[in-house]
C-alpha cells in the first residue's frame, strides 16, 4: 500500500502548473459515446479516475489511446452497453454513461453506484430525468436497466435538487433526443459549461449552460471534435489554501473567475491575492492568518469540494472559524484524522467549529476520501515532525502528481510503498 511521508514546517514558495479539471474531463470523455467519430481531448489530467473512465469506455468496445495529457477516443466500435459493478464501484461518475449509451443505442445496463465515504449519493434524479425523456427504466439486482423504443423524446425536466451529475447525464442524453429538452433548476457549475461547449463542438444545440435553465434542441447525430479540458478549480483552490498556511504560491494555467468564491474566503483569511489572465498569486508571508466562516452551496456558492481544505485552514488560523456543509451528509471524515494531529475541532451536526488556533503534530493518519486526503496533506505541511498518510490512492483520484508539485514548491514529501 502506497503512503505519503510529509515532513512539516517548510515554507512553500514558487509556481505550480494547474492540471485539467477531473470533474470536467470525466463527463467530457464519456460524451465521446454519443458519436461514432473520433474525439480528441487535450489538457486531460493523468488521474486514477481518468484511467478508470478509459477502462470503462474500452469495456464497451471503444478505442482509446492516450499520450501525456491527450486522450483520443473512437466510440464507432462500441459492442456492449453494459457497465459492470467492478468498474462502477471504483468510480461513482461511471453513472454518467447511462444517458449517452441510452441515447445512442437505445439500451444500457449500468451497475448502481453505491454510497461513498461522503454520503449516500443516490441517482434517482438521473433515472427520473431519463424517464421523462421516454426511457423505460427498472432497477434489478443492483443494475439500472434502461431501454427506449426509437429515440428519446425531448421534455421539460424540473430537478427537485440541484445535481451536477444528473444535469450532465440529462444534457448528454437530450443532445440526441427528438425535440427540445429544458432542464429547470439545473446545476450551474463551470464543468457543466465546459461539457456544453464540447457537446456544441460535436454538433449539439445546447444553450443556457451556466444558468438555471438549460435548453437542448436534440439532433439526429453528433460528430467528432477536439476539445481542451478547462483548468481544475478545486486543484487551484487546494494549492491556494496550502500556500495560505505556509507561504506564497503562484498557480499557473488557471482562471481566477473559476475560483472567485474560494478567493473571497482567502481574502477574509487575510491573504494577499493578485491575478492576471491565467495565473493567481497568493502571499501570506508576514500576515496573520484569520479563521473564516463558510457554508457550502451549489455553484456559484462555496464548493463542497473545498470544504475539507478550509476546515484545515481554520485549524491553524487565529480566531473562531465555522464551516457548515450543506451538500453531502457525511463530509467531515477528515475531522477525526485532523484531531489525531492535535486539531481542536468541534462538530455540531453539519457544522465544524474551530474555536482557536491549534498546533499540529505529525501523526499516522488515513485518507477516507479525495478532499479529506488533500486536507491531511496540507495539515502535514504545517505540522511539527512527520505525518504518514495512508490509503493514498484517494488523493490520486483527483490530484495529478500531487507530491511532485508540492516538492517543486519546497515541501518535503516522499511516496513509499510497503
Ligand atoms: C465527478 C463530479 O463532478 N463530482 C462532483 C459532483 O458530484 P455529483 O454529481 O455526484 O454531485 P451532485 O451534484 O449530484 O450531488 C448534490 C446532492 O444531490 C444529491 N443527489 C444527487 C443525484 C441524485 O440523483 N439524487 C440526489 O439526491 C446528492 O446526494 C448530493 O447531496 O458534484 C458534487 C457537488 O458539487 C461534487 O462534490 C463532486 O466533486
Ligand atoms: C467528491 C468528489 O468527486 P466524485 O464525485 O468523483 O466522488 C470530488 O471531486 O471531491
Amino acid at each position: 500500500m502506497e503512503k505519503l511521508l510529509i515532513e512539516g514546517g517548510q515554507a512553500l514558495s514558487g509556481s505550480v502548473i494547474i492540471s485539467g479539471a477531473k470533474n470536467a474531463a470525466l463527463p467530457i470523455l464519456i460524451s465521446s459515446i454519443l458519436t461514432a467519430e473520433e474525439c480528441t481531448y487535450t489538457n486531460v489530467p493523468k488521474l486514477r479516475d481518468i484511467g478508470i473512465t478509459c477502462q470503462l469506455l474500452e469495456q464497451f468496445g471503444t478505442q482509446v489511446s492516450s499520450t501525456e495529457n491527450t486522450v483520443v477516443i473512437n466510440a464507432g466500435t462500441i459492442n456492449s452497453t453494459v457497465a459492470p459493478y467492478d468498474l462502477v464501484n471504483r468510480m461513482r461518475a461511471s453513472i454518467l454513461v447511462l444517458g449517452p449509451l441510452l441515447a445512442r443505442f437505445g439500451h444500457a445496463e449500468v451497475s448502481l453506484p453505491g454510497g461513498c465515504a461522503i454520503g449516500a449519493r443516490p441517482v434517482d434524479l438521473h433515472i427520473d430525468g431519463l424517464k421523462k425523456l421516454g426511457a423505460k427504466i427498472t432497477v434489478e439486482a443492483g443494475y439500472v436497466n434502461a431501454k427506449v423504443e426509437g429515440r428519446l423524446k425531448g421534455n421539460r425536466i424540473y430537478m427537485s435538487t440541484i445535481s451536477v451529475g444528473a444535469t450532465e447525464n440529462l444534457m448528454m442524453a437530450a443532445a440526441l433526443a427528438e425535440g427540445t429538452t429544458i432542464i429547470e433548476n439545473a446545476a450551474r457549475e463551470p464543468e457543466i459549461v465546459d461539457l456544453a461547449n464540447c457537446l456544441n463542438k460535436m454538433g449539439a444545440k445546447v444553450s443556457g449552460a451556466g444558468s438555471n435553465n438549460i435548453e437542448i434542441e436534440g439532433v439526429e447525430t453528433l460528430h467528432g471534435c477536439e476539445h481542451a479540458i478547462m483548468p481544475d478549480r478545486i486543484e487551484t483552490g487546494t494549492f491556494l489554501v496550502a500556500a495560505a498556511v505556509t507561504g506564497e504560491v503562484t498557480c499557473l494555467n488557471t482562471d481566477y473567475h473559476l475560483v472567485e468564491p474560494v478567493i473571497e474566503k482567502l481574502r477574509d483569511a487575510n491573504a494577499l491575492i493578485e491575478w492576471d489572465d491565467n495565473s493567481i498569486h497568493i502571499d501570506m508571508r508576514g500576515r496573520e492568518l484569520k479563521a473564516v466562516n463558510i457554508k457550502t452551496l451549489p455553484h456559484p456558492g462555496f464548493p463542497t469540494d473545498m470544504q475539507a481544505q478550509f476546515t484545515m485552514l481554520n485549524v491553524v488560523a487565529n480566531g473562531v472559524g465555522t464551516i457548515t456543509e450543506t451538500i453531502f451528509e457525511n463530509r467531515f471524515m477528515h475531522v477525526p484524522e485532523l484531531r489525531r494531529m492535535g486539531a481542536n475541532i468541534q462538530l455540531e451536526g453539519n457544522t465544524a467549529i474551530c474555536p482557536e488556533k491549534s498546533d499540529l503534530m505529525g501523526a499516522q493518519v488515513v485518507s477516507t476520501d479525495l478532499r479529506a486526503s488533500a486536507s491531511l496533506v496540507i495539515a502535514g505541511l504545517v505540522a511539527k515532525g512527520v505525518t504518514q498518510l495512508d490509503e493514498v490512492f484517494h488523493i490520486d483520484r483527483g490530484y495529478e502528481n500531487i507530491e511532485k508539485k508540492l516538492v517543486g514548491l519546497g515541501a518535503k514529501i516522499t511516496r513509499v510503498d510497503d
